[in-house]
Protein backbone atom coordinates (compact mmCIF):
# COMPACT_ATOMS: atom_id res chain seq x y z
CA UNK A 1 0.00 0.00 0.00
CA UNK A 2 0.82 3.39 -0.58
CA UNK A 3 0.21 6.73 1.48
CA UNK A 4 -2.18 8.24 -1.72
CA UNK A 5 -3.93 4.73 -1.37
CA UNK A 6 -5.18 4.28 2.35
CA UNK A 7 -8.51 6.16 4.00
CA UNK A 8 -6.29 7.27 6.79
CA UNK A 9 -4.73 10.92 7.17
CA UNK A 10 -1.09 10.54 6.40
CA UNK A 11 0.65 14.11 7.67
CA UNK A 12 4.29 13.92 7.22
CA UNK A 13 4.61 17.79 8.20
CA UNK A 14 3.46 19.66 11.75
CA UNK A 15 1.71 21.90 10.36
CA UNK A 16 -0.86 19.80 8.01
CA UNK A 17 -1.07 17.43 11.27
CA UNK A 18 -1.76 20.70 13.29
CA UNK A 19 -4.69 22.06 10.56
CA UNK A 20 -6.47 18.68 11.38
CA UNK A 21 -5.89 18.53 14.93
CA UNK A 22 -7.16 22.06 15.49
CA UNK A 23 -10.72 20.78 13.62
CA UNK A 24 -10.76 18.19 15.86
CA UNK A 25 -10.50 20.13 19.19
CA UNK A 26 -13.47 21.43 18.02
CA UNK A 27 -15.77 18.83 17.97
CA UNK A 28 -15.14 17.02 21.74
CA UNK A 29 -13.88 14.12 20.70
CA UNK A 30 -10.70 12.13 23.07
CA UNK A 31 -8.11 11.92 20.93
CA UNK A 32 -5.66 8.82 21.47
CA UNK A 33 -2.03 8.51 20.73
CA UNK A 34 0.37 5.38 19.97
CA UNK A 35 3.86 6.26 19.38
CA UNK A 36 6.21 3.63 17.48
CA UNK A 37 9.37 3.02 15.37
CA UNK A 38 6.76 1.00 12.81
CA UNK A 39 7.26 -2.23 11.54
CA UNK A 40 4.14 -2.98 13.51
CA UNK A 41 3.34 -6.47 15.25
CA UNK A 42 0.47 -7.52 17.37
CA UNK A 43 1.88 -5.63 19.97
CA UNK A 44 1.61 -2.32 18.46
CA UNK A 45 -2.00 -3.28 17.36
CA UNK A 46 -3.27 -4.58 20.67
CA UNK A 47 -2.66 -0.99 21.94
CA UNK A 48 -4.45 0.65 18.88
CA UNK A 49 -7.21 -1.24 20.12
CA UNK A 50 -6.97 -0.79 23.57
CA UNK A 51 -6.64 3.02 22.56
CA UNK A 52 -10.41 2.57 20.38
CA UNK A 53 -11.97 1.60 23.45
CA UNK A 54 -11.38 4.79 25.42
CA UNK A 55 -10.82 7.29 22.13
CA UNK A 56 -13.10 8.78 19.17
CA UNK A 57 -9.32 9.82 17.56
CA UNK A 58 -6.89 6.97 17.39
CA UNK A 59 -3.28 8.63 16.08
CA UNK A 60 -0.54 6.35 15.72
CA UNK A 61 3.34 8.18 14.90
CA UNK A 62 5.91 6.31 13.31
CA UNK A 63 9.51 7.84 13.31
CA UNK A 64 12.66 6.25 14.07
CA UNK A 65 13.92 8.46 16.63
CA UNK A 66 17.80 8.97 15.85
CA UNK A 67 18.13 10.21 19.52
CA UNK A 68 17.71 7.17 21.33
CA UNK A 69 20.41 5.56 19.67
CA UNK A 70 23.85 5.34 20.60
CA UNK A 71 26.55 5.45 17.36
CA UNK A 72 27.41 1.63 18.00
CA UNK A 73 23.41 0.59 17.89
CA UNK A 74 21.13 -0.27 15.01
CA UNK A 75 19.42 3.20 13.90
CA UNK A 76 20.45 2.40 9.89
CA UNK A 77 19.25 -1.58 10.33
CA UNK A 78 16.53 -0.69 12.41
CA UNK A 79 13.57 -2.29 9.98
CA UNK A 80 11.28 0.06 7.76
CA UNK A 81 7.96 -1.25 6.44
CA UNK A 82 5.55 1.22 6.00
CA UNK A 83 4.02 0.04 3.26
CA UNK A 84 3.00 -3.19 5.36
CA UNK A 85 2.55 -0.87 8.20
CA UNK A 86 -0.04 1.08 6.71
CA UNK A 87 -1.96 -2.33 5.27
CA UNK A 88 -1.92 -3.57 8.99
CA UNK A 89 -3.55 -0.16 10.13
CA UNK A 90 -5.61 -0.05 7.69
CA UNK A 91 -7.48 -3.61 8.40
CA UNK A 92 -7.98 -2.30 11.78
CA UNK A 93 -10.26 0.10 10.13
CA UNK A 94 -10.39 2.39 13.57
CA UNK A 95 -7.43 4.54 12.88
CA UNK A 96 -7.55 8.21 11.89
CA UNK A 97 -4.21 9.54 11.72
CA UNK A 98 -0.59 8.26 11.23
CA UNK A 99 2.23 10.82 11.69
CA UNK A 100 5.03 10.39 9.77
CA UNK A 101 7.50 13.09 10.70
CA UNK A 102 10.97 13.77 8.90
CA UNK A 103 14.17 13.85 11.30
CA UNK A 104 15.21 17.30 10.16
CA UNK A 105 11.82 18.60 11.58
CA UNK A 106 11.39 16.80 14.82
CA UNK A 107 15.65 17.83 15.56
CA UNK A 108 15.46 21.67 13.92
CA UNK A 109 18.97 21.48 15.56
CA UNK A 110 19.92 18.48 13.84
CA UNK A 111 20.51 14.90 15.58
CA UNK A 112 23.37 13.76 15.52
CA UNK A 113 24.06 10.31 17.83
CA UNK A 114 27.19 11.43 20.12
CA UNK A 115 25.39 13.28 23.12
CA UNK A 116 28.34 15.67 23.03
CA UNK A 117 27.92 17.13 19.26
CA UNK A 118 23.99 17.64 19.98
CA UNK A 119 22.92 21.36 19.63
CA UNK A 120 19.07 22.30 21.22
CA UNK A 121 16.61 21.21 24.25
CA UNK A 122 16.33 17.93 25.38
CA UNK A 123 14.31 16.23 28.00
CA UNK A 124 16.75 14.88 31.23
CA UNK A 125 15.70 12.15 33.23
CA UNK A 126 17.28 11.99 36.98
CA UNK A 127 17.01 8.77 38.94
CA UNK A 128 15.04 6.47 37.07
CA UNK A 129 16.70 6.60 33.70
CA UNK A 130 20.87 5.11 35.00
CA UNK A 131 19.72 1.80 36.03
CA UNK A 132 18.51 -1.16 33.96
CA UNK A 133 18.44 -0.19 30.32
CA UNK A 134 20.17 2.77 31.03
CA UNK A 135 23.24 1.27 32.27
CA UNK A 136 23.89 -0.30 28.49
CA UNK A 137 22.06 2.47 27.07
CA UNK A 138 23.15 5.28 28.28
CA UNK A 139 21.61 8.11 26.67
CA UNK A 140 18.44 6.03 25.95
CA UNK A 141 15.83 7.61 27.80
CA UNK A 142 17.06 11.05 27.49
CA UNK A 143 16.35 10.69 23.81
CA UNK A 144 12.93 8.94 24.87
CA UNK A 145 11.82 11.64 27.29
CA UNK A 146 12.85 14.25 24.38
CA UNK A 147 10.67 12.84 21.62
CA UNK A 148 7.54 11.75 23.78
CA UNK A 149 7.85 15.34 24.36
CA UNK A 150 7.79 16.57 21.36
CA UNK A 151 5.13 14.15 19.84
CA UNK A 152 2.89 14.91 22.87
CA UNK A 153 3.08 18.42 22.10
CA UNK A 154 2.46 18.36 18.20
CA UNK A 155 -0.28 15.51 19.17
CA UNK A 156 -2.08 16.81 21.74
CA UNK A 157 -3.39 14.13 23.13
CA UNK A 158 -5.54 13.41 25.80
CA UNK A 159 -4.80 9.78 25.93
CA UNK A 160 -1.87 7.91 25.33
CA UNK A 161 -0.96 3.94 25.06
CA UNK A 162 2.81 2.43 25.45
CA UNK A 163 3.54 -1.51 26.24
CA UNK A 164 4.58 -2.87 29.66
CA UNK A 165 7.32 -5.07 27.05
CA UNK A 166 9.36 -1.52 27.69
CA UNK A 167 8.39 -1.53 31.41
CA UNK A 168 11.37 1.09 32.31
CA UNK A 169 9.84 3.30 29.72
CA UNK A 170 6.49 3.17 30.63
CA UNK A 171 7.63 3.93 34.49
CA UNK A 172 9.72 6.89 33.15
CA UNK A 173 6.78 8.53 30.88
CA UNK A 174 4.63 8.63 33.64
CA UNK A 175 6.94 10.33 35.44
CA UNK A 176 7.28 12.54 33.17
CA UNK A 177 3.81 13.45 32.70
CA UNK A 178 3.62 13.84 36.30
CA UNK A 179 6.93 16.26 36.49
CA UNK A 180 6.38 18.21 32.92
CA UNK A 181 2.01 18.52 33.70
CA UNK A 182 1.13 17.37 30.50
CA UNK A 183 -2.64 17.10 30.20
CA UNK A 184 -2.80 13.75 29.20
CA UNK A 185 -3.78 10.03 30.93
CA UNK A 186 -1.55 7.29 30.46
CA UNK A 187 -2.50 3.43 29.94
CA UNK A 188 -0.06 0.40 29.61
CA UNK A 189 -1.07 -2.11 27.51
CA UNK A 190 -0.28 -5.84 28.44
CA UNK A 191 3.07 -7.33 26.51
CA UNK A 192 1.49 -9.69 23.48
CA UNK A 193 3.37 -12.80 23.26
CA UNK A 194 4.46 -15.45 20.35
CA UNK A 195 2.76 -18.74 20.70
CA UNK A 196 6.09 -20.11 22.92
CA UNK A 197 5.69 -17.19 25.41
CA UNK A 198 8.40 -14.78 23.02
CA UNK A 199 7.61 -11.09 23.56
CA UNK A 200 6.88 -9.58 20.27
CA UNK A 201 9.41 -7.40 19.15
CA UNK A 202 10.58 -5.44 15.98
CA UNK A 203 13.96 -6.25 16.49
CA UNK A 204 12.32 -10.12 16.62
CA UNK A 205 13.55 -9.18 12.70
CA UNK A 206 16.77 -9.71 13.43
CA UNK A 207 16.74 -13.46 14.26
CA UNK A 208 17.61 -16.13 12.45
CA UNK A 209 15.65 -19.55 12.86
CA UNK A 210 18.44 -20.92 15.48
CA UNK A 211 18.37 -18.31 16.66
CA UNK A 212 14.76 -17.78 17.29
CA UNK A 213 14.59 -20.89 18.95
CA UNK A 214 17.06 -19.85 21.71
CA UNK A 215 15.65 -16.01 22.12
CA UNK A 216 13.13 -17.82 24.48
CA UNK A 217 15.47 -18.48 27.35
CA UNK A 218 14.89 -14.70 28.79
CA UNK A 219 11.13 -15.35 29.28
CA UNK A 220 11.51 -18.87 30.38
CA UNK A 221 14.38 -17.28 32.83
CA UNK A 222 11.70 -15.01 34.17
CA UNK A 223 9.04 -17.94 34.46
CA UNK A 224 11.77 -20.16 36.79
CA UNK A 225 11.60 -16.78 38.99
CA UNK A 226 7.82 -16.48 39.03
CA UNK A 227 7.49 -20.15 39.99
CA UNK A 228 9.96 -19.64 42.94
CA UNK A 229 7.58 -16.71 43.83
CA UNK A 230 4.87 -18.98 43.82
CA UNK A 231 6.34 -21.60 46.24
CA UNK A 232 6.66 -18.31 48.70
CA UNK A 233 10.12 -17.49 47.95
CA UNK A 234 10.77 -13.42 48.89
CA UNK A 235 14.73 -13.19 49.15
CA UNK A 236 16.68 -11.89 46.05
CA UNK A 237 19.04 -14.86 45.96
CA UNK A 238 16.58 -17.71 46.04
CA UNK A 239 14.16 -15.62 43.48
CA UNK A 240 16.98 -14.91 41.02
CA UNK A 241 19.15 -18.22 41.32
CA UNK A 242 17.06 -20.59 39.28
CA UNK A 243 16.42 -17.79 36.52
CA UNK A 244 20.24 -17.29 36.05
CA UNK A 245 21.22 -21.48 36.14
CA UNK A 246 18.73 -21.44 33.56
CA UNK A 247 20.11 -18.47 31.46
CA UNK A 248 23.81 -19.92 31.89
CA UNK A 249 22.68 -23.95 31.23
CA UNK A 250 21.09 -22.49 27.82
CA UNK A 251 24.37 -20.28 27.24
CA UNK A 252 26.64 -23.58 27.31
CA UNK A 253 24.35 -25.69 25.34
CA UNK A 254 24.12 -23.28 22.42
CA UNK A 255 28.59 -23.12 22.65
CA UNK A 256 28.64 -26.45 22.34
CA UNK A 257 26.79 -27.11 19.56
CA UNK A 258 28.76 -24.09 17.43
CA UNK A 259 25.97 -22.29 16.06
CA UNK A 260 27.83 -19.74 15.21
CA UNK A 261 26.22 -16.76 17.39
CA UNK A 262 26.80 -16.39 20.86
CA UNK A 263 23.88 -16.01 23.98
CA UNK A 264 24.92 -13.05 26.79
CA UNK A 265 22.98 -12.03 29.46
CA UNK A 266 23.12 -8.38 29.41
CA UNK A 267 21.36 -8.04 33.17
CA UNK A 268 18.33 -9.30 35.04
CA UNK A 269 17.14 -6.83 37.48
CA UNK A 270 14.39 -7.15 40.86
CA UNK A 271 13.20 -3.55 41.36
CA UNK A 272 11.08 -1.59 43.51
CA UNK A 273 7.93 -0.57 41.44
CA UNK A 274 8.56 3.07 41.90
CA UNK A 275 12.04 3.45 42.65
CA UNK A 276 13.20 1.09 39.88
CA UNK A 277 16.11 0.57 42.62
CA UNK A 278 17.56 -3.21 43.30
CA UNK A 279 15.58 -4.80 45.98
CA UNK A 280 17.09 -7.77 48.49
CA UNK A 281 13.36 -8.73 49.16
CA UNK A 282 10.09 -8.88 47.45
CA UNK A 283 7.40 -6.88 50.24
CA UNK A 284 3.77 -5.66 49.31
CA UNK A 285 4.65 -3.05 47.01
CA UNK A 286 5.54 -6.09 44.86
CA UNK A 287 8.47 -5.82 42.27
CA UNK A 288 9.70 -5.49 38.72
CA UNK A 289 11.65 -8.25 37.22
CA UNK A 290 13.02 -7.02 34.03
CA UNK A 291 16.17 -8.02 31.80
CA UNK A 292 18.21 -8.33 28.28
CA UNK A 293 19.56 -10.92 26.38
CA UNK A 294 21.63 -10.42 23.69
CA UNK A 295 21.14 -13.38 20.76
CA UNK A 296 23.72 -12.85 18.29
CA UNK A 297 24.01 -9.21 18.56
CA UNK A 298 20.44 -8.28 18.70
CA UNK A 299 19.37 -7.42 22.65
CA UNK A 300 16.26 -8.71 23.54
CA UNK A 301 14.36 -7.43 25.93
CA UNK A 302 11.29 -8.82 28.95
CA UNK A 303 10.21 -8.35 31.94
CA UNK A 304 7.18 -9.49 34.44
CA UNK A 305 5.14 -7.91 36.90
CA UNK A 306 4.96 -9.47 40.95
CA UNK A 307 1.90 -7.72 42.76
CA UNK A 308 2.50 -4.37 41.46
CA UNK A 309 0.79 -2.58 38.15
CA UNK A 310 2.60 0.42 36.07
N1 LIG B 1 4.99 -7.24 22.53
C1 LIG B 1 4.44 -6.06 22.82
N2 LIG B 1 3.27 -6.00 23.49
C2 LIG B 1 2.69 -4.80 23.79
N3 LIG B 1 3.22 -3.61 23.46
C3 LIG B 1 4.39 -3.62 22.79
C4 LIG B 1 5.06 -4.83 22.45
N4 LIG B 1 6.20 -4.53 21.78
C5 LIG B 1 6.26 -3.19 21.73
N5 LIG B 1 5.18 -2.64 22.33
C6 LIG B 1 4.93 -1.22 22.55
O1 LIG B 1 4.72 -0.55 21.33
C7 LIG B 1 5.18 0.80 21.45
C8 LIG B 1 6.10 1.09 20.31
O2 LIG B 1 7.24 0.25 20.44
P1 LIG B 1 8.29 0.03 19.29
O3 LIG B 1 7.79 0.63 18.03
O4 LIG B 1 9.65 0.37 19.77
O5 LIG B 1 8.21 -1.54 19.07
P2 LIG B 1 9.11 -2.66 19.62
O6 LIG B 1 8.64 -3.94 19.07
O7 LIG B 1 9.24 -2.47 21.09
O8 LIG B 1 10.48 -2.36 18.95
P3 LIG B 1 11.92 -2.75 19.45
O9 LIG B 1 12.17 -4.08 18.83
O10 LIG B 1 12.70 -1.66 18.86
O11 LIG B 1 11.97 -2.75 20.94
C9 LIG B 1 5.88 0.90 22.81
O12 LIG B 1 4.98 1.47 23.75
C10 LIG B 1 6.14 -0.55 23.13
O13 LIG B 1 6.24 -0.80 24.52
C1 LIG C 1 8.11 5.53 22.63
C2 LIG C 1 8.97 5.46 21.40
C3 LIG C 1 8.08 5.45 20.15
C4 LIG C 1 9.81 6.73 21.33
O1 LIG C 1 10.60 6.75 20.18
C5 LIG C 1 9.91 4.24 21.42
O2 LIG C 1 10.81 4.30 22.47
C6 LIG C 1 9.15 2.96 21.39
O3 LIG C 1 8.69 2.64 20.28
O4 LIG C 1 9.00 2.28 22.43
N1 LIG D 1 10.79 -0.05 22.12
C1 LIG D 1 12.01 0.60 22.48
C2 LIG D 1 12.67 1.26 21.35
C3 LIG D 1 14.15 1.09 21.34
O1 LIG D 1 14.65 0.06 21.82
O2 LIG D 1 14.85 1.95 20.82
Amino acid sequence: MTLSDTQIQIFEEIFSFRNWRRKIGSENKLVGFIPTMGCLHEGHLSLIKQANQYCQIIVISIFVNPAQFAPSEDLDKYPRTLSDDLDKLSSLKCVDAVFLPKVEEIYPAGIPLEIKEQQGTFVEVKGKSHQMEGKTRPGFFRGVATVCTKLFNIIQPDNVFFGQKDVQQCVIIRNMIRDLHFPIEMHVGDTVREKDGLAMSSRNKYLTPEMRKVAITLYQSLIETKKAFENNIRDRKNLLDPAFELIERVTKENEAQKLGFSIKLDYLSLTDPDTLEEIDRIKEKGAILSGALYVGSTRLIDNILFNCKL
